[in-house]
């Protein structure tokens, strides 16, 4: 135990796994929190009078429980014998190997084939936030800085599992960026440029971060120091595979702020159980494809070049579908190349890995092959790029057992015929039978003995069996060993000899196999660089091929990308939505129009319920995936490009974060109105709405007013349910009313959900409540109050028709009835003082009322009886 403390005292935030004989113990506040998350016996021990929690599990199930703990976001250390107990009659030797937390894990148990598992830490500088992530799976190092909105988007596109925080910010970090992420505290003296820089040259062995295009970034390389930092501080030190910092290049992608990701579900949403639109085309095979288009869906490009270099191998792809075929059946064949060569890396890959590498490395030669035949550029320049490696594979096929195990200790990993002593011990170990069959044959000619058996167990070790009737003829140099009811067993020199042998050989080629096993995979570490770059360049064929899959599957067009700034999409579908109707419905399509000359603004209108939202996120969703290099759900597309898209939803929920669902609303609003730019698209989605009719109505309007009025003209979609913004086209040039047709039948409307040209006039807020099932009751009243709003011509008039109206239904529904009950209730509730009432005479009074009535109930059932 004092051992424990002392090593506990190192790791104070941490679950220190303590490796005890065959388990892993855990002590004290440590076991009453492994026995809750796992599910294992909590036990007590008593520690020199002292009684302490226990909890533990064989260490041969590690792999089994240390995911468990690290998904429950435990920080957990293992500690292990650091010597062979037999060698010490002292105390074992012990220390922590390894610290595994949320954002450093390389299990396959914790980590998520088709995500990103990323370390990320934030510097909080004078001017500037720097920030980093790292994915020490994969060796993705990434860093950028920026204000505060901009490090907000990039937590929110990159969802790190852990975040690194100086000690000082701890209040800033929860106040900046909430609280959903585990946030672990450093030292201030780690946030430091010379420190940081001293770290980061030191790890890739250069002078200046000049050649990386990261120096000028002061805050993100301290941000990036501190991460590498940590990795060293939890005992992960081979990390030869993080061969290369980059940045983060903003300017290079299409800005969308956090809301703007979330509104349009692009990769997660809110509501449980709700498509994304990454789950609906995602086709990709390989689990680096997966990441990598998760990656290009958060960061769609604004170079036009790259764009319609990637639309051209989509095209091609679809125009020739047997190469298409042909490449996923490859990488069909691939396992996580990226996360294969990082293990190799840290060491911790299994002979098992090894082989599914050099298969996955087999299954790029027909690819590369296809690649270069294909007469297309960049399709030719992959496949001119992609690393045959093909002494790496040739190796590994010489010296690895096709058949190899997972652990190293199993034995068989080292293929026949690779290392001459391997195969003679082998041959010694396991060509046994035939020796010990031709020694008992010598053996009994010789004795005359015709019932001799040969056998071996744990506590003699060999022997030679003679029955108690031919004990007589047992050779004088014969030594007993143990004497059974009707048998005597003996060992012969020549037996002793041969266990001596068969003991050591298997020994020494457990010892044999495992350094040459070693040694291959130091060797393989030459090959991170290459394998890495396969490992990139079949993610992006696996994307590219997804994208010519889906389009091909959902008949997407091609979509054309121009300088100019007008867009227009013809008969343009929203790809999730249309994949969710009910069977027999089929989507609607739309088309939209938008410039900066006669149509900058569109102000849809149209019921609830019509469809409004639905061509808002269809027209942003058809850019980001237009612009992320995929074919788009429309009959045609001309996008002018596009650098900002933008969307705001009215009255999202955010009292989770403590602030007015309003208050966000309009924060989110003023966020757009202070960034637009010229190519800038934005969508608002009825804002205006978290407020009173007057204000709402108001602030619509002027920010529609502001958008056009604004000297870059962004072009915007407004989907509103205010009908008196129509009245905003007489006098803005550019905003153009547009509504989402409805076909009103007697008692019921019918949805076209076509946006045609003009404004509409209602909303039949009222049939969807119907539709909703809405007690009759209220839709009848709800119903009388829209007539009576409707003929009052303005707002003030219609405040006195509404509260006049009101008074009168009240009495109507509830106290105009002949019921002195009723009466003494009203007389009641009216006497009540709400401001000194506790909240428990309140229930009472509640109680006393119930009990009013029920009596009354009582009665009403008992004239019903008689
Ligand atoms: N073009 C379409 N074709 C087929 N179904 C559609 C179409 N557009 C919308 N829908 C269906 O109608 C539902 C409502 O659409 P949406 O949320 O866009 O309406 P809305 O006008 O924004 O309503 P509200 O004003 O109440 O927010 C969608 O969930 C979808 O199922």
């Amino acid at each position: 135990m004092k051992q424990y403390l002392a090593i506990k005292a190192k790791y104070p935030d941490a679950m220190l796994l303590f490796r005890v004989g065959d388990f892993y113990e855990t002590f004290g506040a440590d076991a009453v929190v492994a026995a809750r998350i796992l599910n294992i016996v909590l036990t007590n021990r008593n520690n020199g009078g002292e009684r302490s929690e226990l909890a533990g599990f064989p260490h041969h199930s590690l792999n089994t429980y240390l995911p468990k703990l690290v998904k429950a976001g435990q920080r957990v250390a293992i500690c292990d014998q650091l010597e062979d107990p037999k060698m010490t009659k002292k105390i074992v030797k012990r220390g922590v190997t390894e610290l595994v937390t949320p954002g450093v894990a390389l299990s396959d148990e914790v980590l998520n084939s088709k995500s990103n598992n990323f370390l990320c830490a934030i510097h909080y500088g004078k001017r500037n936030l720097g920030i980093s992530f790292l994915d020490v799976s994969t060796g993705e190092f990434l860093t950028a800085q920026g204000t505060q909105e901009y490090i907000d988007k990039l937590l929110q596109n990159f969802n790190p599992s852990e975040v690194l925080i100086q000690k000082k910010y701890k209040k800033n970090f929860a106040s900046d960026f909430g609280e959903d992420y585990h946030v672990f505290y450093l030292e201030d003296w780690v946030f430091k440029n010379d420190f940081a820089s001293e770290t980061l040259n030191g790890h890739f062995n250069t002078v200046s971060l000049k050649g990386f295009g990261v120096s000028h970034l002061e805050e993100g390389v301290i941000a990036s120091g501190a991460i590498l930092h940590y990795l060293a501080e939890t005992q992960h030190n081979k990390l030869q595979h993080i061969t290369a910092i980059s940045r983060i290049a903003e300017e290079e992608y299409v800005w969308m702020d956090r809301f703007t990701i979330r509104n349009l579900e692009l990769y997660h949403s809110t509501a449980a159980n709700a498509v994304t639109l990454l789950d609906v085309i995602d086709k990709t095979i390989s689990p680096m494809g997966g990441r990598l288009l998760k990656r290009w869906l958060a960061l769609p490009l604004k170079n036009s070049e790259k764009i319609k270099k990637r639309h051209e191998v989509v095209g091609y792809l679809l125009a020739h579908p047997e190469i298409l075929y042909k490449v996923q059946e490859q990488i069909k064949e691939m396992s996580d190349l990226e996360r294969l060569i990082s293990k190799v890396a840290t060491g911790k890959v299994s002979p098992r890995e090894v082989i599914q590498l050099k298969n996955s490395l087999e299954a790029i030669l027909p690819v590369k092959e296809t690649a270069l035949a294909c007469e297309n550029e960049a399709l030719k320049v992959i496949g001119d790029n992609l690393h045959a490696c093909e002494l790496l594979r040739s190796k590994i096929k010489e010296s690895i057992n096709e058949e190899a195990p997972v652990l190293v200790q199993k034995g068989n990993v080292i293929a026949k015929g690779f290392h001459k002593e391997l195969d003679e011990l082998r041959a010694i170990a396991f060509s046994g039978k035939d020796y010990l069959d031709n020694m008992l044959e010598r053996e009994s000619a010789a004795t005359g003995i015709t019932s001799l058996k040969i056998g071996n167990n744990n506590v003699y070790g060999y022997y030679i069996e003679v029955r108690n009737t031919h004990k007589d003829k047992v050779p004088a140099e014969w030594v007993r060993k143990q004497t059974l009811v009707n048998a005597e067993r003996y060992i012969t020199e020549e037996l002793k000899e041969y266990e001596a042998k068969i003991l050591g050989a298997e020994e020494k080629i457990l010892q044999l196999e495992q350094d040459l096993f070693s040694k291959l995979v130091l060797w393989m570490n030459d090959y991170i660089q290459p394998v890495q770059q396969n490992a990139q360049l079949i993610a992006q064929l696996d994307c590219l091929c997804s994208f010519a899959q889906q389009a091909n599957i959902e008949q997407y067009c091609k979509p054309e990308i121009e300088e100019g700034f007008e867009l227009q999409i013809e008969d343009g579908r929203h790809p999730v939505i249309e994949k969710q109707l009910p069977i027999g419905e089929s989507y609607v399509t739309n088309s939209v129009f938008l410039d900066r000359e006669e149509q900058q603004v569109i102000m849809i209108t149209g019921p609830n319920m019509s469809g409004k939202s639905a061509i808002l996120r269809q027209t942003a969703l058809i850019v980001l995936m237009a612009q992320m290099g995929s074919f788009v759900p429309a009959k045609s597309a001309n996008i002018g490009l596009v650098d900002k898209i933008f969307t705001r939803v009215g009255a999202s929920d955010n009292i989770s974060m403590g602030e007015s669902t309003f208050m966000v609303e309009m924060n989110e609003t003023a966020n757009i109105l202070n960034n637009i730019s010229e190519r800038s698209l934005v969508l608002l989605d009825e804002i205006g709405r978290g407020t009173s009719t007057y204000d709402g109505i108001s602030i619509a309007w002027a920010i529609s007013e502001y958008l056009h009025e604004h000297p870059s003209r962004p072009k915007t979609l407004f989907a509103t349910h205010y009908h008196e913004l129509n009245e905003m086209c007489d006098t803005f040039s550019r905003i153009k009313n547009y509504n989402v047709s409805v076909k009103e039948l007697e008692d019921n409307v019918l949805f076209l959900r076509k946006l045609v040209p003009g404004g509409s006039e209602h909303s039949f807020g009222i049939h969807v409540a119907k539709m909703a099932g809405m007690p009759q009751q209220v839709l009848h009243r709800a119903n009388k109050i829209l007539k009576k709003l409707e003929q009052s011509h303005n707002m003030e008039e219609s405040s006195e028709v509404l509260k006049k109206s009101a008074e009168e239904e009240m009495q109507l529904s509830f106290f105009n009835l002949d019921d002195p009950l009723l009466e003494d209730l009203r007389d009641e509730l009216v006497s009540i003082d709400i401001d000194t009432l506790t909240p428990v005479e309140a229930l009472m009074k509640l109680n006393e009322i119930k009990r009013m009535l029920s009596v009354k109930q009582k009665k009403k059932a008992e004239n019903v009886k008689n």
